[in-house]
């Protein structure tokens, strides 16, 4: 089955090895809109990974997942170094600050810096661990509007602040949301977490969705799946 309209779905291809992530970004390619290369892959692989990817699924975008976060100079630097490999997205940590934010942001006139806020694995109780008092959403909002302010053009953020988010930075700004489950699928180590036909409701732009996918006995039947369920007319 190819969906003629890929869905808003970024496949983390989260694989030990590039043999795997092919296979993957072939199979799930006819069905989603975008293919993301996160740190396992890149640092296992490198600028190989964003080539062979973008080529096994046909073209379709590429999210370099890097989450970058070090002073602005070094940076500025790092996103110039992946450049050339023209990603659509590519990831900075908002709490790197918005000079940092700013350097990534002029070094990459072409994509789209993506800022993530607060990490969807961190549970209200982790941030109160690390010194990130009161409820996520505060943090996140406050990282959202820091980091839009100083040119990013998306935002990571959980699908649970995606609303509140869009309230506060407007339509313009393309919202990406992990800790996307399938009703009954596990959890694994996300924790502030919402279905995707949820996520699309309160407004996400796109979905990021890994091991519900990829650890499918049949990856690309479950692409499919999603990407039907989510169709416009299906939901
Ligand atoms: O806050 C964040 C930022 C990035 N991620 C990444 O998204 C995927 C999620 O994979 P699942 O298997 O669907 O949990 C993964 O590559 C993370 O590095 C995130 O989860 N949360």
């Amino acid at each position: 089955m190819t969906s003629t309209t890929p869905a808003p779905i970024a496949v983390a291809l989260d694989a030990p090895d590039l043999e795997t992530a092919v296979a993957w970004a072939r199979a799930a390619g006819p069905h989603v809109r975008t293919l993301k290369v996160g740190l396992e892959l890149y640092l296992r692989c490198g600028r190989e990974a964003v080539e062979a990817v973008r080529s096994a699924s046909g073209g379709r975008e590429v999210f370099l997942d890097l989450k970058l976060h070090d002073i602005p100079n070094t940076v500025a630097g790092a996103v110039r170094s992946v450049a050339d490999l023209a990603p659509d997205y590519l990831t900075v940590h908002a709490a790197g600050g918005p000079a940092m934010v700013r350097a990534a942001a002029e070094a990459l006139p072409a994509g789209r810096v993506t800022a993530v806020t607060v990490l969807t694995s961190l549970s209200a109780q982790d941030l109160d661990r690390i010194g990130l008092a009161g409820p996520a959403l505060d943090a996140v909002r406050r990282l959202a509007a820091l980091s839009v302010a100083a040119g990013a053009r998306a935002l990571v953020c959980s699908p649970q602040e995606v609303l509140a988010v869009r309230e506060e930075v407007g339509p313009d700004i393309v919202l990406v949301t992990p800790g996307v489950r399938p009703a009954g699928a596990a959890l694994g180590d996300q924790a502030r977490v919402a279905t995707p036909e949820q996520a699309l409701a309160d407004g996400a732009d796109l979905l990021v969705i890994g091991r519900p996918i990829t650890g499918a006995a049949d990856p690309g039947q479950a692409a499919a799946g999603l990407a039907a369920a989510l169709a416009p007319g299906a939901r």
